[in-house]
């Protein structure tokens, strides 16, 4: 399968090269040339299946001509070993065609190991095949720093510096990152905010000098297609756990960086039957503000209870853009640079109409997600975490109907954001048994300011690959 860039200037590559590009010369975000299409009877046939043998069916059309079958098959029960839930992504029932499905029984309890686990031992894979070393450089409002480390420090070749905002994640978020002593591994505390940290990360791939050449660079957030792709799985998952091919479902997405959303999106583009997909964001409301207004429109960002989803520029946000435009690579690029420079952007009706057949949105304030975790909580005895309540929030608000399905995705697990429970009048959870000691574990950190000559001269300093 060949990847192509969103704003048309790059090279298409295979997927080995896409693992390993990150962001495209041209600025764009890689996507599949053609999408694989799966046919009713042939979803069908997968209702048996546990969700490492789903995976397997979901992704191998993604990454055949880089992967053999039988490594595929390793590196995909090896992912989902490491998950403490025999079913990998359990469902829980809220009400009548009312569903969480839990996506955090992975190591660092967010969704993010879904896609990180799986990221980690590809790049384990690929760099050994090709004896080439890479440097990590990440962006995280607090969950895929965690997931990134874990699911990437095992790789021989490997450095990984991860940028999060200081002081703008959880506690417990901050030390699943600083707590990791490792000497291919680096916690960089940013005077700024994720924007910050996230546009960092991609002047670096547009400028790599100050790698001298000594490794490739690579990305773990979702402008990596890899993300994307692993995330593509949990939609299938759920959907046929409800009925699919045979009934519609619909999800409602807690939504930052719009890259899980955009899963949902492509598991639709795939033959999923999804009815509808709501996009739940908390005050930063962006992406809200497009759904409803066609308005996207950059503001200041503000610190939340849902602190993971504390983000304006929606990368992901760019490879909708490319298909609501016809898949036009110039259009795109002429876009983001007017977005860049005015901060502003509309399209046009017909195009917004489009995703607006699909997308639904919802902003939740924080004490809308605080009075949801303690509603849900009465009613059923489930503790939702703050993202999650606004995913059910959003939900509650803004389906469009009430025979099929609605499955919010619990993107995280409600012990990582204890302020928003016990602002419930809740009990915090317990950490789990591999977490017990994460307040007496040393923390390792750097604060750095806001400045990439900073960041960039840290890399090189500590990095393994530049001594
Ligand atoms: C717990 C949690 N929920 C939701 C989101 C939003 O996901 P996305 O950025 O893919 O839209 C994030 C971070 O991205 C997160 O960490
Ligand atoms: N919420 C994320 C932000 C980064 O998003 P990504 O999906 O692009 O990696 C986080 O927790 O770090």
């Amino acid at each position: 399968m060949k990847y192509i860039s969103t704003r048309g200037q790059a090279p298409a590559l295979n997927f080995e090269d896409v693992l390993l590009a990150g962001l495209a010369s041209d600025g764009g975000l890689y996507v599949p040339e053609t999408l694989p299409k799966f046919l009713p009877e042939q979803i069908a046939e997968w209702a048996s299946l546990n969700y490492a043998e789903l995976a397997e069916q979901v992704i191998t059309p993604f990454v055949a001509d880089s992967i053999p079958t039988q490594d595929l098959h390793k590196i995909i029960q090896d992912t989902y070993a490491s998950f403490s839930h025999t079913a990998i992504a359990p469902m829980q029932q809220l009400a009548a065609n009312e569903w969480v499905m839990e996506l955090f029984h992975g190591p660092t309890l967010a969704f993010k190991d879904f896609a990180l686990q799986l990221l980690g031992r590809l790049l384990d894979y690929v760099l050994a095949k090709r004896d080439e070393r890479a440097v990590i450089v990440g962006a995280t409002s607090g969950d895929t720093g965690s997931a990134a480390i874990e699911g990437c420090r095992p790789c021989e070749n490997v450095d990984i510096f991860i940028m999060h905002p200081h002081n703008r994640v959880s506690e417990v978020q901050r030390r699943q990152m600083t707590t990791v002593i490792s000497d291919n591994v680096f916690n960089l505390a940013i005077d700024g905010n994720f924007d910050d940290c996230q546009a960092m990360v991609k002047t670096c791939f547009a400028n790599q000098n100050f790698l001298q050449n000594k490794a490739r660079l690579v990305a773990v957030n979702s402008i990596n297609w890899a993300r994307i792709m692993a995330q593509v799985v949990y939609y299938f998952y759920a959907a046929i756990h409800l009925g699919a091919p045979h009934r519609s479902v619909s999800f409602s997405v807690p939504t930052g960086n719009f890259g899980d959303i955009f899963a949902g999106y492509i598991a639709r583009q795939m033959g999923l039957p999804i009815n509808q997909l709501v996009v739940a964001t908390n005050r930063n409301d962006i992406l809200h503000r497009f759904i409803s207004g066609n308005q996207y429109a950059k503001e200041q960002l503000h610190p939340t209870l849902s602190p993971s989803m504390d983000i304006m520029i929606s990368s992901n946000f760019e490879r909708l853009l490319f298909d609501l435009h016809g898949r036009d690579g110039q259009a795109i690029a002429t876009l983001m640079e007017q977005f860049n420079v005015q901060g502003t952007m509309s399209i046009e009706p017909y195009r917004w109409e489009q995703a607006q057949q699909l997308f639904s949105s919802c902003r939740v304030s924080d004490e809308e997600t605080v009075a949801t975790i303690k509603q849900v909580y009465a009613e059923t005895g489930y503790l939702l975490d703050p993202h999650t309540a606004i995913g059910v929030k959003a939900a509650r608000r803004c389906r469009n109907s009430q025979v099929n399905p609605m499955i919010t995705l619990a993107t995280a697990h409600p012990v990582k954001f204890p302020d928003a429970i016990v602002q419930a009048g809740l009990a915090s959870p317990e950490l789990p048994h591999h977490l017990t000691d994460l307040f007496e574990r040393q923390e390792h950190y750097q604060v750095l300011e806001n400045k990439l000559t900073d960041v960039q001269q840290y890399i090189q300093t500590h990095g393994r690959f530049f001594k």
